[in-house]
């Protein structure tokens, strides 16, 4: 095949077939897949390997690439099933349609190894710096530039009605100081008996000439103000999508004052170089080239010595725009920086205030504007010297037209009018090129704004979260399965929290997770709801690996329970309906049932609003038992198949828990439960318990049966706990004694039988596993508990009876 059809074809393949390549690298290889893949149709045979690879990376990877159009149609030859089960279901091999595979090799050469996406993931997520942008020269980059130009494309018809209306502004307002000449010229040379006459006329011409001028000008600024907002409010849609579409792992690393900072101040920018700017830019283009026209129209002499002029400035221009670009970007990112800081401490004023640091808070927030006062005062260096610079050369160069002119009427080369026309055109031309170098500056700008933005706008979540497959309701009975998983936060990789985990939960048990605090149990927790993915090994429901479920089906099955439960800034009812798949479609009945089953009912009808009552921000004006029964209100809403409680009533007393627990077992039958339990009370009801250890799963059965192993972990824990509950309830009763002990029997008051019970039931535990004690954090856990706050203030112990 010529080079003529193959090159011809690839500009089909890319064009014609709407295969846009905006993230794609042209390698040569690309473009032999490219090329390969419009040879014609057909199915190419390929291995297991890349068929998966197909199915699982491919279509995450051309989805965002522009390949969408084919593989949309190829997407139907290949069934969602999980990878093991491929070789049984497929013995006659593996094919791919031939423009799909070939796209898929495009997508796969661009994506894995130097992807964009994947390039931002990394860049992105190192704090702050982004190796892509940092080393990136301050140049003005094509690419940037392109996509900038992208982003107005949607207003085209707009901004093009608008360039028109500039057209007819721009060419009434360059008119004018040729007419306002010749106005002049009538003045001084025209005969005592036409003056009047051809003065008023004039004057009335050129009055509704300004008046079409002004017209104009109005509308190009309606059309460019609601294009610019249409912009941002667009820009600003895509970048929040994008940003909730990221994986958790993002967010551990991403700070949200920086994103929140974007989603304001960058795009409100970015919009404004597309817009405002462009067309003042576009206005100083043209009122700049037809002045210039103008001068040399007016006197060509006189136009040739001004305009020496121009070339020096528009090369400072050109270095001026560079600086700011640069400049622009670093004060965006500390601007970021110090937004990232308030809103944190802001939000958690009462940790603040709590901790009395607000002092401290107010340095570190003034460190950060320091530094963007700084890098505004270095702008400010730049801005000063460049803008008087201009403002020099402008008065000089009317000062030269005056001087020049001055000799050229002198010699009766030029009229007075022309003079007064040049100079009117001098003022012009002055005006529109200090306009285009605002326009280049606030361009550098933008594209400074921008290049952040991109990234966050390209960057490529792990996964989906509409992709996957979606089981029939009837299908999903709720089996949960971890299968020799390892995993390591994104953050830590260096720590491992599982190594090889195993644990099975049948469908419609209920299993409770014990272990140290830190041992990984919320984590478990966060693996299922595929917050996370794990290093290796899998985690199934009804043996389907949740990889391959559809992450926003699989959320829509499990209701949680966190431990702190986050409520957002709106009311009660609305949080409790936020549950339901479609919270528009929850009636009041329903909301007041799941609050009567999760005890809240009462508590919410004793505020004056009710379950209209707005819970502030964060549920911050509801105590943490409250917030936590609202949160179960909200999983009972669900009605999920799995439910995940996350130490789910650890924030109620003990009365409220009972109620809770009651309605939480009753809400638990038919369904697959996994407690997150610290308490022996929360686990009572477990089928079964799974007891966390060094990051595996050492012990997993009935209570019973864990119990009766007394030198088994659940024993052991089981055992602490009821020693260290035992030590609490020591210390109340000895607080309690000492308040009464002036009763008539003496010090030997209504606490002393519980607090002999109690001492002897921590010797004997004591006694019985010795080799417990090292692991406690001070060597005597009767100190902290019976030595300080209660008796330093009063008499020796021994004299007290102990
Ligand atoms: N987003 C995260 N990034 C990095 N490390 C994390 C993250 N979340 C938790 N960890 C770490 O993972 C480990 C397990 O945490 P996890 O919250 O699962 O423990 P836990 O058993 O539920 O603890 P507790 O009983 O105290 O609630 C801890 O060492 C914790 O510091």
């Amino acid at each position: 095949m010529s080079a003529r059809i193959l090159a011809g074809r690839l500009v089909w393949s890319v064009r014609v077939k709407r295969v846009r390549c905006d993230n794609l690298r042209l390698t040569r290889q690309n473009v032999h897949w490219l090329v390969a893949g419009s040879v014609g149709p057909g199915f190419v045979r390929c291995s297991a390997r890349t068929w998966v690879s197909f199915q699982e990376r491919s279509l995450r990877g051309l989805r965002g690439s522009g390949f969408d159009t084919v593989t949309s149609r190829s997407q139907r030859h290949v069934p969602r099933v999980a990878p093991q089960r491929l070789s049984a279901l497929r013995p006659w091999g593996f094919y791919l349609p031939r423009r799909a595979w070939c796209a898929s090799q495009v997508s796969l050469c661009s994506y894995s190894t130097s992807a964009r996406g994947e390039e931002n993931r990394d860049s992105l997520e190192n704090d702050g710096g982004t190796p892509a942008t940092r080393g990136r020269s301050p140049r003005v980059q094509s690419e940037d530039l392109r996509r900038l130009i992208e982003l107005a494309r949607p207003q085209r018809w707009r901004l093009t009605a608008a360039v028109c209306f500039l057209v007819v502004s721009s060419t009434v307002t360059m008119s004018a100081p040729f007419f306002l000449g010749k106005v002049i010229d009538t003045i001084y040379m025209t005969p005592g008996d036409n003056f009047k006459a051809s003065l008023t006329s004039l004057c009335t011409v050129l009055s509704g000439v300004f008046l079409i001028g002004s017209v104009a000008n109005a509308i190009r600024i309606y059309l460019i103000q609601t294009s610019g907002q249409e912009i941002v409010r667009k820009l600003r849609e895509s970048l929040f999508s994008s940003i909730l579409r990221q994986e958790l792992g993002f967010f551990d690393k991403t700070r949200t004052g920086e994103l929140i900072n974007r989603l304001s101040a960058d795009t409100a920018r970015l919009g404004h170089s597309v817009t405002d700017n462009l067309s003042d830019g576009l206005r100083a283009v043209a009122q700049a080239m037809v002045g210039v026209g103008m001068m040399f129209y007016v006197s060509p002499g006189l136009a040739t010595f001004v305009l020496m002029v121009v070339p020096p400035m528009a090369g400072l221009a050109v270095v001026y725009g560079r600086y700011l670009r640069s400049i622009s970007k670093r004060t965006q990112d500390a601007l970021a920086e110090a937004t990232q800081l308030a809103e944190e401490r802001i939000g958690n004023l009462r940790t603040v205030r709590a901790f009395g640091k607000e002092l401290n808070e107010v340095v570190k927030y003034v460190e950060k504007i320091n530094y963007v006062f700084g890098l505004a005062k270095k702008e400010a260096v730049m801005q000063a010297g460049f803008y008087g610079l201009t403002g020099l050369s402008g008065n000089m160069m009317v000062l030269a037209v005056l001087y020049k002119g001055g000799l050229l009427m002198g010699s009766e080369h030029m009229t007075m009018g022309q003079l007064s026309s040049f100079l009117l055109y001098t003022f012009w031309v002055g005006i529109s090129v200090a306009g285009l170098t605002s326009f280049y500056s606030e361009l550098m700008k933008g594209l400074g704004a921008g290049t952040r933005l991109w990234e966050l706008l390209d960057r490529k979540p792990e996964f989906s979260l509409t992709e996957g497959v979606e089981l029939r309701e009837d299908q999903l009975r709720g089996e949960l399965a971890f299968q020799d998983v390892s995993f390591a936060y994104p953050t830590r990789k260096e720590a491992p929290i599982f190594q090889d985990l195993d644990l099975m939960v049948p469908a419609g048990s209920v299993m409770a997770v014990v272990g140290p605090s830190g041992s990984g149990k919320s984590t478990l927790v966060s693996l299922l709801l595929r917050l996370y993915d794990p290093d290796s090994g899998i985690i199934t429901i009804d043996g389907h690996d949740v990889k391959d479920l559809s992450p926003y089906w699989l959320r829509r099955h499990i209701g949680t329970v966190s431990q702190e439960p986050i409520l957002f800034s709106c009311s009660i009812a609305e949080n409790i309906a936020y549950g339901a798949p479609d919270p528009s479609l929850v009636t009041i009945q329903e909301i007041h049932h799941a609050a009567q089953m999760a005890n809240a009912y009462d508590f919410v009808q004793g505020f004056p609003n009710g379950f209209d009552t707005v819970v502030g921000e964060k549920g911050v004006l509801l105590s943490g038992g409250q917030k936590q029964r609202i949160a179960i209100a909200r999983a009972l809403l669900k009605n999920p198949k799995i439910l995940l409680l996350d130490e789910a009533t650890s924030a109620l007393d003990t009365e409220n828990e009972l109620l809770v627990q009651e309605a939480l077992e009753h809400l638990m039958q038919n369904r697959t439960v996994l407690i997150i339990a610290h308490r022996l009370s929360t686990i009572q009801s477990a089928d079964a318990v799974a007891v966390l250890h060094q990051g595996r799963v050492v012990e997993c059965g009935p209570q019973s049966k864990l119990l009766a192993n007394s030198n088994g972990h659940f024993c052991r824990l089981m055992e602490k706990q009821a020693f260290l509950q035992g030590s609490q309830k020591l210390q109340l009763a000895v607080k309690g004694n000492l308040r009464n002990p002036g009763r008539p029997d003496g010090f030997k008051g209504r606490f002393q039988d519980d607090i002999a019970r109690l001492r002897q039931e921590m010797s004997r535990t004591r006694a019985k596993h010795p080799g417990m004690w090292p692991s406690f954090p001070r060597q005597n856990p009767l100190r902290p508990v019976v030595s300080d706050s209660c008796f330093h203030r009063r008499a020796p112990l021994q004299d007290r009876g102990f």
